[in-house]
């Protein structure tokens, strides 16, 4: 299983210390919604530099207008980018459209989204990776990430990330699930030692 670094609710230098710290136990850094709003496609840009060979998801969260942003953003040097499940088909498909031209990917966020029937209107538009997401703001009311949100794409052919407040404690009953890849944000870059964690979490996805 592969550990995504979340960037958010940080500065620039606070993402490049972060990144330099953790950078061994991480195998994809995702630049955060807030820090791409804070700095903008120069931060992406300037993070490919320092990490050529590390995947890079720039968290877009495209609702609209799919193509220019997805240029944006590959251009700048990501490797994915993500668009709400919401949108509209043609704002998806734009964005797959996009993605193959650049031979890079999009990852569907499934914020908010609770009926199978959008999962399976997804996999219809040919979205191969989706992110299963609690949001920052319905943590502070939901409190632990709810296991039960996997059973929204049981049986479909996706790749599969996670993401909303997984830290040490969640983490292992998350696993049990088998997500292809686990997003953690604050639990790693709000640490005191945010290597530590970071090694910690890789031990337990690859046990
Ligand atoms: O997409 C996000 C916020 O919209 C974050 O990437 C995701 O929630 C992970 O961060 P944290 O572990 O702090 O919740």
């Amino acid at each position: 299983m592969k550990l995504q670094l979340a960037l958010d609710r940080l500065t620039r230098e606070e993402c490049i210390q972060i990144l330099n710290d953790t950078q061994e136990a991480i195998d994809i850094i995702e630049i955060g919604t807030g820090v791409i709003k804070e700095y903008g496609m120069p931060i992406v840009r300037e993070i490919r530099g320092l990490y050529p060979s590390k995947l890079i998801m720039a968290d877009m969260k495209t609702c609209d207008a799919g193509r220019h942003e997805a240029i944006q953003a590959f251009d700048a040097g990501a490797d994915i980018i993500t668009v709400m499940a919401f949108s509209s088909k043609l704002t998806i498909l734009e964005t797959l459209k996009v993605a193959k031209e650049y031979g890079k990917r999009i990852m569907v966020d499934l914020l908010e989204v609770d009926s199978r029937d959008k999962i399976a209107e997804l996999q219809e538009l040919d979205v191969d990776l989706v992110s299963l997401h609690v949001g920052k703001d319905k943590q502070q009311e939901k409190g632990d990430f709810n296991t039960d949100l996997f059973s929204l794409v049981k049986g479909y052919d996706f790749e599969v990330t996670v993401a909303g407040g997984i830290n040490l404690t969640t983490l292992p009953s998350i696993v049990k699930e088998k997500p292809d890849t686990v997003i953690v944000g604050s639990a790693i870059t709000k640490a005191e030692n945010p290597y530590d964690v970071a090694t910690k979490m890789k031990q337990i996805l690859n046990q």
